[in-house]
This record gives structure tokens, C-alpha cells and sequence, in this order.
């Protein structure tokens, strides 16, 4: 498969060697947006740069009937206009905030341990993230679809940073070294507590399912997500 990679830092260059050892030849490597002609007739994009750069890469991408496999978070404002440009010219999406396939098992266990402490009163749900001090948006993306998940299934209406009122799910963002991703959610009440935690020892989780994903994506149309390559 020819991918090209959109973005080349600390997650492009991961990827670089993971396609590599799968027999994928890598087309291009950028750190702008793409033209056309740059992406080098690449079967798939892959997409990891920042907040401000992913909506214009992406929109390039598909409406050069490009399938686009994207990790970067803190742009999420702009994801259903480029869901509509996926669907309208017949191209293929898919957005994962996160691309572990531990991360992607807690978002279930998650989902579920919602709905159970939805039945007892008495708890209160808070959410932690800790990454490294490089990162540009807060909360993380895998914090915005752990919040999203729980408030599926509970009494909680929207989340919130930091500090709550009633109804809302906070969030407490962290920055710290270099620490690759960790996410955390408790559940306390007066006399004692729950917690569930994932931990990132590193990137190569994160790339490897990116990978995955963009194996999945190639000859399909439609907006996807991590559930559906997982068969989740
Ligand atoms: N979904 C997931 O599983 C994961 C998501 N992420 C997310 O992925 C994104 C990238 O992370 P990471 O690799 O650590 O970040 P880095 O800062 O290490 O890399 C970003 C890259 O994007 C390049 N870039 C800058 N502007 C553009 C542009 N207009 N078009 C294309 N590329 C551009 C940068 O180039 P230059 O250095 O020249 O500025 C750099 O090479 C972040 O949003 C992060 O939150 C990270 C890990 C996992
Ligand atoms: O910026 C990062 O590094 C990471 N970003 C993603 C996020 O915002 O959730 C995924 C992972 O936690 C690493």
C-alpha cells in the first residue's frame, strides 16, 4: 500500500517505521498541506499535525478522493464539515483520538462502568489526563471521548475543565515531561472510590493502530471510527 504521511513529528516518524516493517511504501512525508501532486498518488493518507493545520489537510485529501486516517486532536469543531466532504464526494474518514487498542478496550470498559454507576447514587465521576508539556490542546482527545462516553450513559449533561457544577463531568488536563498519555477515571463517594487507568508506556501503540486503521480504510466510502475497524 502507498501511504503518505501528513505531519512528520513525533507520530509521523513512528508510523514511517511501523508501515515499513509492514511491506507499505511511504510516499511522502510532510509538514505542510498537501497539494495534489505532493501526496504522490498515495492509496491513504495518514494525518498527524496540529489543531490548526489538520481541517485544511484533511478537506485537500478527500476532495482528491484521497482516503484520510487522522489522529490529530483539538480541531474537533470542524469534524462535521469534513464528515460532509467525506460523505459528498464519495471518499472515506476516519478520526480516532486515540489509536491504542488498550485505549480503544476503555472506552467500552468505560462506556459500561458508566451505565453500572448510572444505577447507585452517591458516586461523583471525575476524569484526569497527563501528557507531556509539548502538547497543544487541552483536554485530550481521549479525555473529550472518555467525557463523551460516560455522558452517554449517565446523569451528566456536558463536560467541563477543571472545576463543576452540577451536571457537569470535569476534567483535570496535566502537563508534565514527557509523558506519552495517561488517562484516568474515578468514581467517589463518602466512603470510598473507583478508578480506571489507562497508561501509554510510549508512541508505538498509538502509531501501530493508525496503521491498522489505514490497512482497514483503503477501497471504502463512509465516515468510520476505531469501533468500527475493531469490530467493537
Ligand atoms: N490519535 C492518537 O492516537 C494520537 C494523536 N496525537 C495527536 O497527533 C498530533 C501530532 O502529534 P505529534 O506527532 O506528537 O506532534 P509533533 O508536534 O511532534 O508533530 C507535528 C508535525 O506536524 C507538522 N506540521 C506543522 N504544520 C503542518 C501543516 N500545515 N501540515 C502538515 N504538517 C504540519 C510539524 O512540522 P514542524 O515541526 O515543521 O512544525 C510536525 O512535523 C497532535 O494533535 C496530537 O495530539 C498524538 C499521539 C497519538
Ligand atoms: O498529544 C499527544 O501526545 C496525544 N494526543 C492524543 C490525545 O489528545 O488524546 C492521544 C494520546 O493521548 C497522545
Amino acid at each position: 500500500m502507498k501511504i503518505a504521511l501528513v505531519g512528520y513529528g513525533k507520530m509521523g516518524r513512528i508510523i514511517d517505521e511501523i508501515s515499513q516493517n509492514r511491506n507499505h511504501e511511504i510516499v511522502a512525508r510532510l509538514k505542510q498541506t498537501p497539494t495534489i501532486e505532493s501526496l504522490n498518488h498515495a492509496d491513504v493518507v495518514i494525518e498527524f499535525s496540529n489543531p490548526e493545520a489538520a481541517f485544511e489537510n484533511i478537506k485537500v485529501c478527500l476532495e482528491n478522493n484521497i482516503p484520510v486516517i487522522c489522529g490529530t486532536t483539538g480541531w474537533l469543531d470542524k469534524k462535521l464539515e469534513i464528515e460532509r466532504i467525506a460523505l459528498q464526494k464519495n471518499s472515506a474518514f476516519l478520526y480516532g483520538s486515540n489509536f491504542s487498542l488498550g485505549v480503544n478496550i476503555f472506552f467500552a470498559l468505560n462506556e459500561n462502568l458508566a451505565k453500572l454507576m448510572s444505577n447507585v447514587s452517591g458516586y461523583s465521576c471525575q476524569l484526569e489526563e497527563i501528557h507531556h508539556i509539548h502538547k497543544k490542546d487541552a483536554p485530550s482527545g481521549t479525555a473529550i471521548s472518555i467525557a463523551e462516553g460516560i455522558i452517554e450513559n449517565s446523569k451528566y449533561e456536558a463536560w467541563k475543565l477543571d472545576e463543576t457544577k452540577d451536571h457537569e463531568l470535569g476534567i483535570f488536563a496535566i502537563r508534565e515531561d514527557e509523558v506519552p498519555g495517561t488517562h484516568s477515571v474515578f468514581y467517589r463517594s463518602e466512603v470510598d472510590e473507583i478508578e480506571i487507568k489507562h497508561t501509554a508506556y510510549n508512541r508505538n501503540g498509538f502509531a501501530l493502530g493508525a496503521v491498522i486503521a489505514a490497512e482497514w480504510i483503503v477501497g471504502k466510502q463512509g465516515v468510520f471510527s476505531m469501533k468500527d475497524v475493531l469490530g467493537l
